[in-house]
């Protein structure tokens, strides 16, 4: 399902002494099936762009075309609600939203929401509770008797369970230990290739973006500014300097082309010309993740 941005606009509580504009002129393409990294610095807009892919936000101006349907401003509550089921955001911190007295109830919540039969829910709360790595019995247990990860996990279970055809991630490691991070990211990036899914990720880690996209979308000052696969986004590196963006550090590039270097199936996300092009260009000197 491609989405697309156009011309949009959006100001946070608009005509009142508060309003403040967040987005301008934004048009951004995100191709079906791709694993799209969304970055910019603090502020740049990143997390009111994602909230309009979901219609939680509508724009102030301009379109978002999400498959066949359009958002403007004038759209009603109503013809938004398709669109929620066919697209997932797991949200900084998810499990802070889990409410539900056990673990299957949480789960089964959102299909459950959206129409899906109890007995198919329940089933689809236990597949999917076990696809994130949660030990048998985990279902019965309260949310609040897990740890911080197992939370997490639950709550991204939460998601998939919907079983959307995009996949939208803000940040969805924040606060987690390294290993648990990867585990994460590892797990998504397995989804995105057998769901077939659109995967969204909005991050600060330029090694995330480096190592699992194969589309960038640079967000500055509440516009679109770079957009492109990451081999030529990271080539950019003066421009990224310019945003308080860092290039991802020489070693990870290496990485991505030592082959099974811990590196999730699927083609490196640098053609063997670009990586040698940056080599060559040193422009790892000092440019960290952030
Ligand atoms: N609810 C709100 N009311 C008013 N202004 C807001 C609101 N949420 C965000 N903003 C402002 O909109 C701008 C964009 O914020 P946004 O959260 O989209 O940026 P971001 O790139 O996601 O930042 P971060 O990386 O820190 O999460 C910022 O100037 C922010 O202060």
């Amino acid at each position: 399902m491609d989405i697309a941005l156009e011309q949009v606009g959006y100001t946070y509580a608009a005509g009142t002494p508060f309003q403040k504009q967040a987005l301008h002129d934004v048009n951004v393409r995100i191709p079906s099936g791709s694993y799209t990294a969304i970055i910019g610095h603090t502020g740049s807009g990143k997390s009111t762009l994602l909230q309009h892919l979901n219609g939680l936000l509508k724009p102030t101006s301009g379109v978002v075309r999400i498959g066949e349907t359009q958002v403007t401003k004038d759209t009603k509550g109503k013809q938004l609600k398709p669109i929620r089921r066919k697209v997932g955001i797991v949200f900084q911190f998810p499990e802070h939203q889990l409410f539900e007295e056990n673990v299957l109830k949480d789960v089964m919540f959102g299909p459950l929401n959206f129409g899906v039969e109890e007995e198919e829910a329940k089933v689809r709360a236990l597949r999917w509770l076990e696809r994130v790595g949660l030990p048998e019995g985990t279902a019965e247990k309260s949310p609040f008797d897990l740890s911080g990860g197992q939370m997490r996990r639950v709550a991204i279970a939460g998601v998939l369970a919907m079983e959307p055809d995009v996949l939208v991630l803000d940040e969805p490691t924040a606060g987690l230990d390294p290993a648990g991070r990867k585990e994460i990211m590892d797990l998504f990036y397995e989804l995105h290739g057998q769901q077939n899914l659109t995967t969204i990720l909005v991050t600060h880690s330029m090694e995330d973006a480096a190592r699992y996209a194969d589309h960038m979308i640079v967000m500055h000052d509440g516009t679109d500014v770079l957009q492109g696969p990451p081999g030529e986004v990271f080539a950019d590196a003066e421009r990224l300097g310019e945003w308080r963006l860092g290039v991802p550090r020489t070693v990870s590039f290496q990485r991505l082309y030592e082959e099974g270097a811990g590196l999730p199936p699927g083609p490196p996300a640098l053609t063997e010309e670009q990586l040698a092009a940056y080599l060559a260009a040193d422009l790892g000197k000092g440019g960290g993740a952030s």
